[in-house]
């Protein structure tokens, strides 16, 4: 293999910072692939067109957009994934059954790897559990968040990524509620066998969507103790604030200076959730080379885009990486 194992990568080069992918649903749809579906972004996989025929017009928006972000200089990129839980994916399509669902994720982490060669790092990326019902940006997970089965919820799509060795980290993106966070940060080795990260969904207002502190999201991490999962790479922000995404950084490595974290902001635009359209933000305070370089540092190790960002983004972001370290 040619590349280092991440976990290697990381503790021996300790000034090497990681480009990653921007955000690869919004990028499809900019595309032209229709994504407003319950499994959002894993749709055009869904479709046997994608497998069958190699020259699908869907297979090759994905194959480009894979190309793009690469040749913006991402040398971490995604699998599209966030919204393929068993769950989603059995009740939303064709697909019902576990072995069918194995399959299909197989397929796509393995198509995946083709699209990226073997320099490169691929997370195989799982959506929160809001995602399913899309409350991910509020975090209101009902009255009994703590009671919810998260592993259950997690099981099939963990256990596929646990074994493929196409895969070099698992990406629970966009968590925005503490409940959750505790039962990932419960399950030890046997659950969660390979590096694996945390991006929290975060407020502007720099708390968890539900209204947990970076400091207190810092204790429950302290506490964990010799219980904690040495498979836990990194912690950090996804789908935040572009303006206060630094700011927000920030408090996490107060909480947790040794930590090694992540971010991928959004682009900055604004989605106007009534017109369902995104609208240009006019007070973009800062520009990704003044965010980059606030992020190495406090401390981050793996930097790229959240929703609506694009390869011109990722450009901007591998420049300021290659200007800060
Ligand atoms: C709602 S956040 C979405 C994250 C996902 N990795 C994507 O950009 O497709
Ligand atoms: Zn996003």
């Amino acid at each position: 293999m040619v590349r280092l194992p991440l976990k290697q990568l990381l503790l021996e080069d300790p000034d090497k910072v990681l480009v990653l992918d921007g955000g690869q649903g919004t990028e499809m749809e900019n595309r032209g692939i229709k994504v407003a579906n319950p499994v959002w972004s894993t749709i055009p996989f869904v479709d046997k067109s994608f497998w069958e025929d190699k020259s699908s017009a869907q297979r090759r928006i994905v194959e480009g957009m894979f190309d793009d972000f690469m040749k913006a200089g991402a040398e971490i990129l995604m699998t599209v994934t966030y919204q393929a839980s068993f769950k989603s994916v059995s009740e939303n399509t064709p697909i019902k059954t576990l072995p069918d669902y194995t399959n299909l994720l197989t397929k796509i982490v393995d198509f995946s790897r083709e699209c990226i060669g073997e320099d490169n790092y691929l997370i195989g990326t799982i959506g929160p559990w809001g995602a399913h019902v899309c409350c991910e940006f509020t975090g209101h997970y009902g009255p009994r968040p703590e009671s919810i089965n998260y592993y259950e919820y997690f099981r099939p799509q963990l256990e596929l990524f646990n074994t493929n060795d196409n895969l070099d980290l698992i990406g629970f993106e966009t968590i925005p509620n503490v409940h959750e966070l505790k039962a990932i940060l419960s399950w030890d080795e046997r659950i969660l066998s390979k590096p694996f990260y945390i991006g929290l969904s975060v407020h502007e207002n720099g708390v968890l969507r539900d209204g947990t502190t970076m400091e207190q999201i810092g204790n429950i991490i302290k506490g964990l103790g010799n219980r904690r999962n040495p498979n836990l790479l990194l912690l950090g922000i996804n789908c935040v604030s572009f303006n206060e995404s630094p700011n927000i950084l920030e408090s996490l490595h107060r909480a947790l200076p040794d930590m090694p974290l992540l971010a991928y902001p959004n682009s900055g635009e604004v989605y106007d959730t009534e017109k369902k359209i995104w609208n240009a933000n006019s007070d973009k305070l800062n520009s990704w080379d003044t965010v980059v370089k606030r992020y190495i540092d406090c401390g981050a190790r793996i930097i790229g885009g959240c929703c609506r960002t694009s390869p011109a983004d990722i450009a901007e972001v591998s420049a300021a990486v290659k200007k800060y370290t």
